[in-house]
C-alpha cells in the first residue's frame, strides 16, 4: 500500500470507530476486507488510528472536524507535513482538498492537550505543575514494558534471551524486574524468552506497585481485582509467597492457569464463596476499576469514554471494593490499594475517605507514578491496623 493509501484506509476505520465500533473490532474488520495489506500496512494503519484516537480533540481542530477524513488531515498537518501531497484524489488515496477541511484554531488548553473538556480542572488539580507534561505524554505511543519472571531468571538473563531473537531491551529504572524493549517489539510473541515464560509484557509501573509490597516466604496474598492475572503472576514470581487470585468476574482470569504454567509460578483461582473461607491473607491487594486514565495511551478509547457521572460511580465501587478487601486481611496485614490512574478523585481521596471512616487503619506508604516517568500512570497506598 502507498502512504497515501494507508490514510485513505485510516481514514475508513476511524469512521467506523465514530460511528460507534470497538477499536479492535473496527481494526480487525478493516484487515479482513483488505487481504491485499502486508504486515507493514497493517501495523501502519494501527498506529495512525492510535494516534488519531490519542489526539482527537488536537487533530480535529487541526483538521477542522471530528471525521475520520478531518482527523487525518489534521494528524498529517501535526506531524508537519502538507496533506495536499498525500490527498491527491487518485486510485485508492483520499479526494483532494477543499475549503472546508481548514484548520482552526484550538478552543481551549483542555483541547489542544487532548483531554475532556469537563475533565481538565480536575486533572490539573490532580497533577499540579505536572498536568500539561503529562497531558502530552498521553498524545504519544507508550512504551513496550516486560516484566523478567524472576521465578526462572533475572533480568539480565531476559535481555540475553531476548537478544537472541532480535529483540533489544534495557532495564527501566521503576523496579528491578522492569525491561524497557527498544528494538523488535514485533517479535516478542514469537520468542523463545516469551513462550518459555522468561518475559511477560507488562507495565513497568504495574511491576513496580508488585515490588513495593514486602514479599516474603510463607506469606498468604491475595490479588482482589486480579483481572488477567498480570500482578498475580508478579505476585507468584516471588518465592515461597502462596498467591490466591479473585475477580468478580471470573471469565477475566481465564487464561491465568495457562499463563502461571508459562510462567513456572502457582496461582489458586477463588471462587466468590472460597474467598471468605481463604481469609485472613498477609497481603490483600486491590488493583481496583478505575478510569484508566495512567494507560490512556494504550487503550485511547477510554480517555475519550469517561464522563463525570462514570467517574462518580467508579469512586463508589473503588471504596465498595476497599472496604470489602479490607474485611480479609489478617492483624498486622497490609491492604495495598491500587489504580492505573493519576486522579486523585481515584488515588489519595478514596484512601482518605476510606481512613476517615476506618480511624483503626493508618497509611504506610503512598506512591504515585505519572506517564511523565517513562511508564504508565500508576498509584498504591499500603493500609494496615
Ligand atoms: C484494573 S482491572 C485489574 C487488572 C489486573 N490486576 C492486572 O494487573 O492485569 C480491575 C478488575 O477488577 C474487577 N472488579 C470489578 N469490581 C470488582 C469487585 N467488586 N470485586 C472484585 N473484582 C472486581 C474487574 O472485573 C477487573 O478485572
Amino acid at each position: 500500500m502507498t502512504p497515501a493509501a494507508r490514510v485513505q484506509a485510516s481514514i475508513e476505520i476511524l469512521d467506523d470507530i465514530l460511528a460507534g465500533a470497538p477499536v479492535e473490532k473496527a481494526l480487525t474488520g478493516w484487515a479482513r476486507r483488505s487481504r491485499f495489506a502486508g504486515s507493514k500496512d497493517r501495523a501502519a494503519v494501527r498506529d495512525y488510528v492510535f494516534e488519531a484516537l490519542r489526539c482527537k480533540r488536537s487533530f480535529s481542530a487541526l483538521g477542522g472536524a471530528e471525521t475520520g477524513r478531518r482527523l487525518m488531515i489534521g494528524s498529517i498537518r501535526s506531524n508537519g507535513i502538507d496533506p495536499e501531497t498525500l490527498f491527491t484524489g487518485e486510485r485508492y488515496t483520499p479526494e483532494p482538498l477543499t475549503a472546508a477541511d481548514a484548520p482552526r484554531a484550538f478552543g481551549s488548553d483542555a483541547e489542544r492537550c487532548d483531554i475532556p473538556e469537563w475533565l481538565w480542572p480536575r486533572f490539573q488539580t490532580s497533577l499540579g505543575d505536572q498536568a500539561e507534561a503529562a497531558a502530552k505524554v498521553l498524545q504519544t505511543r507508550a512504551p513496550v514494558h516486560l516484566r523478567a519472571n524472576i521465578a526462572k531468571t533475572d533480568r539480565a538473563g531476559a535481555i540475553a534471551a531476548l537478544s537472541t531473537d532480535g529483540v533489544s531491551a534495557q532495564g527501566h529504572p521503576a523496579c528491578e524486574t522492569a525491561l524497557e524493549v527498544t528494538e523488535g517489539a514485533r517479535k516478542i510473541a514469537q520468542s523463545r524468552a516469551y513462550s518459555e515464560g522468561l518475559v511477560e509484557l507488562q507495565d513497568a509501573a504495574s511491576q513496580a506497585v508488585v515490588a513495593a509490597l514486602d514479599l516474603q516466604p510463607g506469606l498468604r496474598v491475595l490479588d482482589y481485582c486480579a483481572g488477567g492475572g498480570g500482578k498475580s503472576l508478579a505476585l507468584a514470581a516471588h518465592s515461597g509467597v502462596e498467591v490466591f487470585a479473585y475477580d468478580v468476574n471470573a471469565g477475566r482470569m481465564r487464561d491465568l492457569p495457562t499463563r502461571a504454567k508459562r510462567a513456572g509460578v502457582g496461582v489458586t483461582c477463588l471462587q466468590p464463596e472460597d474467598v471468605a473461607r481463604q481469609a485472613p491473607f498477609d497481603i490483600v491487594l486491590t488493583d481496583a476499576p478505575c478510569s484508566g486514565s495512567g494507560s490512556w495511551r494504550r487503550a485511547p478509547a477510554g480517555k475519550w469514554a469517561l464522563s463525570e457521572e462514570g467517574l462518580n460511580a467508579l469512586n463508589v465501587l473503588q471504596s465498595d471494593i476497599l472496604n470489602s478487601a479490607a474485611q480479609l486481611v489478617g492483624p498486622g496485614g497490609i491492604l495495598a490499594y491500587a489504580t492505573c490512574s493519576m486522579l486523585d478523585d481515584e488515588n489519595g481521596e478514596i484512601v482518605d475517605g476510606f481512613l476517615k471512616l476506618n480511624p483503626d487503619w493508618t497509611e504506610t506508604l503512598r506512591k504515585s507514578w505519572l506517564v511523565t516517568h517513562g511508564a504508565d500512570g500508576f498509584f498504591t497506598s499500603h493500609l494496615t491496623r
